[in-house]
């Protein structure tokens, strides 16, 4: 009999976004008990595509079982940038509401950097406006980009600390990769961004003791790429086609990671499963940041929300 292949541990990303939002859930009621204040969250999304209505109708649910507002404001594909402004303008405006989130991507007729830079530093949740990019370049508080934060915070319960830890991540998005690489940064890993101009991927992946994947390309990273031990975080959400050929002929789709799980799982010490792994952390790092936002805008330390 052969011995069974090692296998990774599997790190539980939807039982640690279901902690971290019960902990967000108290944090506020005692917010809102001692001080008046309810959180809100306004979440604009423009157009219809699916997939994005999916994730915005999960941050609706879950801000609301946080006990926190939440606003949903939808508007048409053919909204102007000048109406979608105006919009931002009344909403950091308004006292009541702490976070703004504007679902990316936005329909090419609007400058997403012009809607970015227009949004209140302080309620920018997601933490793409240049200011808070600047604040964690420089190491000063400010709102960390809700992906990145769930995996560094992953990372950190699992592996405490992580200084002198080879760290490759591959993807330099605004969204995922860089502010993830900043992360790992300020917690003194040595740190390699990889990308698609990047040579001989699978050798650069073998140093890593922490290998980050968000570059959206379905099960891309093969198990023997995969330094035996390494913590492999999958940020990729990817839809491909149904295993079973009937389901994928009427159009049924799975969701899949970067990385290929099962090889991976095989070689790596921990692993975050697609879906259940990263995906459930960005909302929980989202209603954590909107808390944080609500705390300093009244001018009261925010409690640790940490485990
Ligand atoms: N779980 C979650 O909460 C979230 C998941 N995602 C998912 O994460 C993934 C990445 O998202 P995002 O950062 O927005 O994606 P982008 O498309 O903005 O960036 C992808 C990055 O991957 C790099 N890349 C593409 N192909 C290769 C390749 N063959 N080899 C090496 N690098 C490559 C690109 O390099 P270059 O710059 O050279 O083009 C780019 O830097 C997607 O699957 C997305 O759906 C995103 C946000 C949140
Ligand atoms: N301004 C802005 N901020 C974002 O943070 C942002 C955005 N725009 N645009 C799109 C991406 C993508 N994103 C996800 C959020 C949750 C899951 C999630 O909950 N995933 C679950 C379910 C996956 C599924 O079944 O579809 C999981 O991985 O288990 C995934 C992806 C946030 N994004």
């Amino acid at each position: 009999m052969t011995a069974a292949p090692p296998r990774a541990t599997i790190i539980d990303g939807k039982a640690f976004a279901a902690g971290l939002v019960d902990r967000v859930a108290a944090a506020s009621g005692r917010l809102e008990a001692a001080h008046g204040v309810k959180p809100g969250l306004a979440v604009v999304i423009v157009g219809e595509d699916p997939a994005s209505q999916i994730y915005v109708r999960n941050k609706g649910e879950t801000t609301q079982r946080a006990g926190m507002r939440s606003d949903t404001h939808r508007l048409s594909d053919n909204t102007s940038e000048a109406e979608l402004l105006a919009l931002i303008a009344a909403l950091n405006a308004d006292s009541g509401i702490h976070g703004i989130l504007v679902q990316l991507p936005l329909p090419a007729h609007i400058d997403s950097a012009a809607v970015l830079a227009a949004i209140d530093p302080d309620k920018d949740v997601d933490g793409f406006h240049v200011v808070n990019v600047g604040r964690l370049s420089v190491g000063v508080p400010g709102m960390v980009p809700c992906t990145p934060l769930g995996c560094l915070m992953l990372l950190k319960a699992e592996l405490g600390d992580l200084s002198g830890l080879n760290a490759v991540v591959v993807g330099r998005s605004n969204i995922v990769g860089k502010p993830m690489a900043q992360l790992l940064l300020g917690e003194s890993c040595t740190v390699t961004i990889a990308h698609s101009r990047t040579r001989d991927l699978p050798s650069l992946f073998r140093t890593a003791d922490i290998l980050v994947a968000a570059v959206g390309r379905p099960e891309m990273i093969r198990g023997d790429w995969v330094k035996p031990g390494a913590t492999v975080i999958d940020v990729g959400i990817n839809r491909v086609p149904s295993r079973d050929p009937v389901k994928a002929a009427e159009g049924k789709t799975r969701v899949v990671g970067d990385v290929a799980f099962e090889e991976a799982a095989a070689v790596a010490g921990r692993i975050t499963p697609v879906p259940g792994g990263v995906g459930p952390m960005t909302i929980a790092c989202l209603l954590a940041n909107t808390y944080t936002a609500a705390c300093r805008a009244a001018g009261i330390e925010p409690e640790p929300l940490d485990a």
